[in-house]
């Protein structure tokens, strides 16, 4: 049985602006890198990129699990880390592929820009924001909703969809903070627009049934993210009938292994999207979306100008 060196030290990375959505204002992303080496020299990295608030672990938690294990760890624990610590999972299990020499060599994968989102900044920033991504080669675009009175931000995406060329896409993001009726004037209004590509968690996960039920009612498409940012609440919505899409963050879900049995056995609709990682989590989370997914909707990873060093 091979036994790995397990080694791991937490980081702190400052966003340039708070990254302000309905759920608050986030300043710093923290989170843990952790390495494996076996006993030929081979290593793999990995990290952990806990974001609580959409239901996974605290760092304190992920803190905790890494210093209570020894120093040398083999893969029948790491495939045995408890679906409490989906983010120490993740992390894990990407460390193991990689030093097992299972994952793509991480540096081979780079879609082009027309492949990501871009995160626009909250507020009307966005409208002197996007046109430099899209010179880049960026044609989808992301921005907050629910964080300013409704009647202004309609203004924006109408302005913003006026501004961005037809071939690009506007998504929108909630983080759940719309009441039911703003959820319906929202759905109504991208009705209208036809240049949303999709609303982004309009309620929060415990309206499952109200946002159920729009699925069916809008032509605009919804996406679930908090209510699916785990496996076990992704599979429980899908079992509730949830054939929408589902935005996965694959850095908080859970094991990679059980995310590759969940998208072998049932063909959902998704869009992998950015925890914020660092580029190691980040190509970990990328790596497996090429494995899994048809990539038919652009990855929400053009979130790196978010850092300083982006
Ligand atoms: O999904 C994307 O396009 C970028 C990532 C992103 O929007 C988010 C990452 C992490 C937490 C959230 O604030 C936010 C989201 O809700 O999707
Ligand atoms: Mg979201």
């Amino acid at each position: 049985m091979t036994n790995y060196k397990f080694k791991f030290h937490p980081y702190q990375r400052p966003f340039k602006h708070p990254l302000s959505t309905s759920h608050g204002q986030w300043t710093v992303r923290e989170g843990i890198i952790l390495s494996l080496n076996d006993e030929i020299g081979n290593i793999g990295w990995g990290e952990i990129a806990p974001i609580p608030w959409f239901g996974s672990e605290t760092l304190e938690q992920a803190l905790n699990f890494c210093e209570q294990l020894p120093q040398e760890i083999t893969t029948e624990e790491i495939f045995a880390i408890p679906a409490e610590l989906p983010c120490c999972q993740f992390g894990f299990e990407s460390a193991w592929e990689l030093v097992m020499g299972k994952g793509l060599s991480t540096k081979d994968f780079e879609p082009s820009k027309q492949h990501y989102s871009y995160l626009l900044p909250s507020y009307d920033a966005a409208k002197q924001s996007w046109e430099a991504p899209w010179n880049q080669g960026y044609r989808s675009f992301k921005w907050k909703i629910g964080i300013a009175p409704i009647e202004d931000e309609v203004k924006i995406v109408q302005e913003l969809v006026e501004a961005i060329p037809a071939s690009g896409q506007l998504r929108l993001d909630a983080n759940g903070g719309l009441t039911k009726q703003e959820a319906e004037q929202w759905l109504m209004v991208c009705d209208t627009i036809g240049a949303v590509e999709f609303i982004e968690q309009p309620l929060p996960p415990e309206q499952f049934d109200v946002m159920l039920e729009m699925s069916h009612n809008y032509s605009t498409a919804i996406a679930l993210d908090e209510s699916v940012a785990t496996l076990d609440q992704l599979e429980q919505c899908y079992q509730r009938g949830w054939r929408g899409i589902f935005v996965i963050k694959a850095a908080i879900a859970g094991s990679r292994k059980r995310l590759r049995q969940f998208c072998d056995t049932y063909p959902i609709d998704t869009v992998f999207s950015s925890a914020l990682e660092t580029n190691i989590g980040q190509q970990a989370v990328l790596q497996l979306a090429a494995e899994i997914s048809d990539l038919k909707r652009a990855v929400g990873f053009g979130v790196n100008h978010w850092f300083n060093e982006g």
